[in-house]
């Protein structure tokens, strides 16, 4: 009981979890969306031959992929290695993780008959989910973990599409045609998604980010309209939890103001808004950001130069957790990122 406890204060205090909050930090904190993964030998190796989905509902899998990131740069927090459709594998859904191209789903849902299908999450789906979860908090230690979900659009963009979409066609036909099929298909992917949230708070998970990666494919109206209500109902859903809620897109300058109201404790900004002009649209919330993920390919003193630059940008909000504009791209060279959080540390110590 007093180790856990002891824990719990150590973890509550750690810079991310300060910076979230909007609290003074000895240094900013970094950490980078996808961490664990391709861009790492130590990655490619454990998953030989393991099928994405496969590894997800593996435990110990995902405990060492969660952990070979943190190891290796010593980021300010661990994010859960898993996909945003394996709350929707878990319910049932047709839909496999295709190597270069992502989440292809069968039999794409286009009508209410097929929405009425789809059932709700519950914990006892995932078991494999509470248990890596278990694990990671055992061997973390100081370090917070992030949980994540996929937003209702983003998700329902891969359920409606087949797969993945550079202009979301099939989405927004659905969504202007015919509103009724949209908002009930939207209202299933939100009960999900807090369950999915939900269970990973519940065991253990310290911040959860709700990832809507193609928002920013909407104009702001169709976004408050179409998007907005069921966002906030999952964000509203994992409120009163003590944890920090992240709410991140790409492409999303537009919307930045809309996805803060719609219930974000710390808003994500990808790299085409400069984090001191973000600070303006967010309501005096933390930011996440913000470097170009290509950065990372640049000369050293090109990179070093951008991690100050970003910081300085950051200093405009009242909380800063350094973060790329979005994933780490599968050919980065692991030493870069390594170098980053070097570079991040250095240059915001207090
Ligand atoms: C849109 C989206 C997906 N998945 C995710 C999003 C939202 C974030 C974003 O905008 O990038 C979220 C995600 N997917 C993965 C994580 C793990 C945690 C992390 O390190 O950030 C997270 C947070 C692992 C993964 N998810 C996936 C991989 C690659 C699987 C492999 O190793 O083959 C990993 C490590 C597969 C995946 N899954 C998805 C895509 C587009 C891909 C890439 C397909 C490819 O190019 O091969 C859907």
């Amino acid at each position: 009981m007093i180790p856990m406890m002891a824990t719990n204060g150590v973890l509550n205090e750690s810079v991310f979890l300060r910076a979230c909050r909007g609290e003074d930090t000895t240094h900013t904190p970094v950490w980078f969306m996808r961490q664990a993964g391709r861009s790492l030998p130590e990655y490619r190796k454990v998953r030989e031959g393991i099928p994405m989905l496969e590894a997800c509902r593996t435990p110990d899998l995902v405990c060492e992929i969660t952990l070979q990131p943190v190891r290796r740069h010593h980021v300010d927090a661990a994010v859960f290695f898993s996909d945003i459709v394996v709350p929707l594998a878990a319910v049932g859904v047709d839909v496999d993780i295709v190597p270069g191209t992502g989440p292809v789903v069968a039999e794409p849902i286009r009508t209410m008959d097929q929405v009425e299908r789809l059932r709700d999450l519950t914990p006892e789906d995932v078991p494999y989910i509470t248990e890596a979860v278990g694990l990671l908090r055992r061997e973390l230690g100081g370090t917070p973990l992030i949980g994540f979900a996929g937003a209702p659009f983003t998700l329902a963009s891969y359920l409606v599409e087949g797969g993945p979409s550079r202009t979301h066609v099939q989405t927004k036909a659905l969504m202007y045609g015919a509103p009724e099929v949209w908002h009930a298909l939207c209202e299933r992917l939100a009960a999900i998604t807090s369950t999915f949230l939900s269970v990973q708070i519940e065991a253990g998970a310290s911040a959860v980010q709700l990832f809507d990666s193609w928002a920013g494919a909407l104009s702001l109206a169709d976004y408050e309209s179409f998007v907005a209500p069921h966002s906030r109902r999952v964000l509203a859903s994992v409120a009163d939890r003590g944890v920090p809620r992240i709410h991140f897109g790409v492409s999303t300058g537009h919307l930045l103001t809309a996805m803060a109201d719609a219930g974000a404790d710390v808003v994500g900004v990808d790299w085409r808004t400069p984090l001191d002009t973000a600070a303006g649209l967010v309501g005096g919330r933390p930011l996440q950001g913000n470097l170009d993920p290509c950065t990372l390919m640049a000369p050293d003193e090109v990179l070093e130069r951008e991690v100050r630059r970003v910081l300085a940008e950051g200093a405009a909000a009242p909380g800063h957790v350094f973060n790329l504009g979005h994933g780490v791209l599968p050919e980065t060279d692991p030493d870069a990122l390594t170098r980053t959080v070097e570079h991040v540390h250095r240059h915001s110590a207090r």
